[in-house]
């Protein structure tokens, strides 16, 4: 699924959140959101996906205006904050969700035990999410968000207290997933998690200041550093 977001502006209160947010996310990418705390990261994925509106211009998704009821089904959206059931097990947490989605049967149980092994919970699945720890809700969570097959992620920091080894194998699982078509819009803090994505973004007080494949924007640091791509433009 292709994106196109034009000429977004966002405003709480008085406050200009988003200015101008112009950007085209192809199908089978992966695309990498990057900026400073506050910078707009989860407003501009909440306004791609439907949940809040923008004031002024529009995000196309595969041709349809969002908000589109249809494209909901397709689209896995994996928020900052977790929204588990602390006091189901994580199979039944999956279960629940899966079902919203009117994935059932045995469909969800080979979903199910695929997405588990993912983000390592396998053997943790009957526990229930109460006694899980930061981490393991957070890689729950992502297992809820790739439960449907969805043609369309947008991830906000999906990897934050999630370890090295765990990681990789998230990631791996992403780039499988892009291969099959699916496109990913990920915000991330993770410095080497840009160089697991094709394109990036980077925001600054709302602005679009930075927006290429990720190789180019390295070529343009002075030593290749990816964490130089956070001061890009700083001195513009
Ligand atoms: N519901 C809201 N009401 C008022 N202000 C908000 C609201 N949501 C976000 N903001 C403000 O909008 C700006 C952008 O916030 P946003 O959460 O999009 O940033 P972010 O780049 O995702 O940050 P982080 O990396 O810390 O998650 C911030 O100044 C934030 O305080």
């Amino acid at each position: 699924m292709n994106i196109e977001v034009n000429q977004i502006e966002k405003y709480f209160q008085k406050n200009k959140v988003l200015n101008q947010i112009s950007m085209t996310i192809d199908s089978g990418k992966i695309f990498c959101l990057l900026g400073a705390s506050g910078s707009g990261k989860t407003t501009l994925l909440r306004i791609i996906m439907g949940a809040i509106n923008a004031e002024k211009g529009e995000v196309i998704i595969d041709g349809m205006k969002v908000p589109n009821r249809t494209l909901l089904s397709r689209i896995g959206f994996m928020p900052q904050n977790d929204a588990l059931y602390d006091e189901l097990t994580a199979w039944d947490n999956l279960k629940f969700f899966a079902g919203l989605q009117k994935i059932e049967g045995t469909t969800f149980i080979e979903n199910a035990e695929e997405v588990l092994q993912v983000v390592g919970l396998s053997n943790e699945k009957k526990k229930l999410v109460r006694n899980y720890s930061g981490g393991m809700k957070k890689r729950l969570s992502l297992a809820i968000t790739l439960i449907h097959q969805p043609k369309l992620l947008l991830l906000d920091e999906p990897t934050v207290g999630v370890d090295p080894v765990l990681r990789k194998n998230i990631w791996n699982y992403l780039k499988k997933i892009r291969e099959q078509g699916t496109t990913i819009l990920v915000t991330t803090h993770v410095m080497d998690e840009v160089l697991e994505c094709d394109h990036a973004a980077l925001l600054r007080n709302g602005h679009i200041i930075a927006n290429d494949t990720v190789e180019n924007l390295l070529s343009a640091t002075t030593d290749g550093r990816i964490e130089e791509l956070f001061f890009l433009g700083e001195n513009e």
